[in-house]
């Protein structure tokens, strides 16, 4: 299997509903008001439920299992830079753009709702990408 070069993109789309939300808090225990509770979050600043903000940066390491290599994720920096509301979909897009060396690769890191065409997060992870296949 070929490794991720510099240029390579992936995408991977995730429908964010209600129950997504329900699960994802079961999952992490975020159990935060602003995700579960509709009259909480009406009284926030978004005017009602938002999506956990790592929901979406879970998008991103789907589009990151995407391309070339066996893919081990290292690091992230992420910003988020506008709410995710139940019904929308979250697109992840990533795009290598620097070898690091040592099968290190950067990674431009970009999700949107398609439906309001919005960026709403976004970052830089350094991941390793190498051939497929126990060496020893
Ligand atoms: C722990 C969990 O349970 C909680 C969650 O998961 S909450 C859900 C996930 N988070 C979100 O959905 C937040 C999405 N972000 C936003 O909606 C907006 O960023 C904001 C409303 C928080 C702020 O927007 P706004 O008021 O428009 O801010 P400004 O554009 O006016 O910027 C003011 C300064 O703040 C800086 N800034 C704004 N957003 C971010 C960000 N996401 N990351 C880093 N910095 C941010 C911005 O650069 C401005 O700085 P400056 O020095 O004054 O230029």
């Amino acid at each position: 299997m070929p490794v991720a070069n510099v240029g390579e993109t992936a995408t991977h789309e995730v429908p964010i509903t209600e129950e997504t939300i329900e699960t994802f808090a079961a999952l992490s225990g975020d159990e935060n008001p602003i995700h579960l509770d509709d009259e909480y979050a009406a009284g926030t600043m978004f005017g009602g439920r938002v999506a956990h903000g790592i929901l979406s940066a879970a998008v991103v390491s789907g589009a990151l299992a995407r391309l070339s290599g066996d893919i081990v994720y290292l690091s992230q920096e992420l910003s988020f830079e506008k709410p995710v509301f139940p019904g929308e979909t979250v697109e992840a897009t990533v795009r290598v753009t620097d070898d690091l060396g040592d099968d290190r690769i950067a990674v431009e890191t970009t999700a949107t709702v398609p439906e309001r065409d919005e960026r709403v997060l976004s970052g830089e992870a350094t991941v390793l990408s190498v051939p497929h296949g126990n060496p020893e």
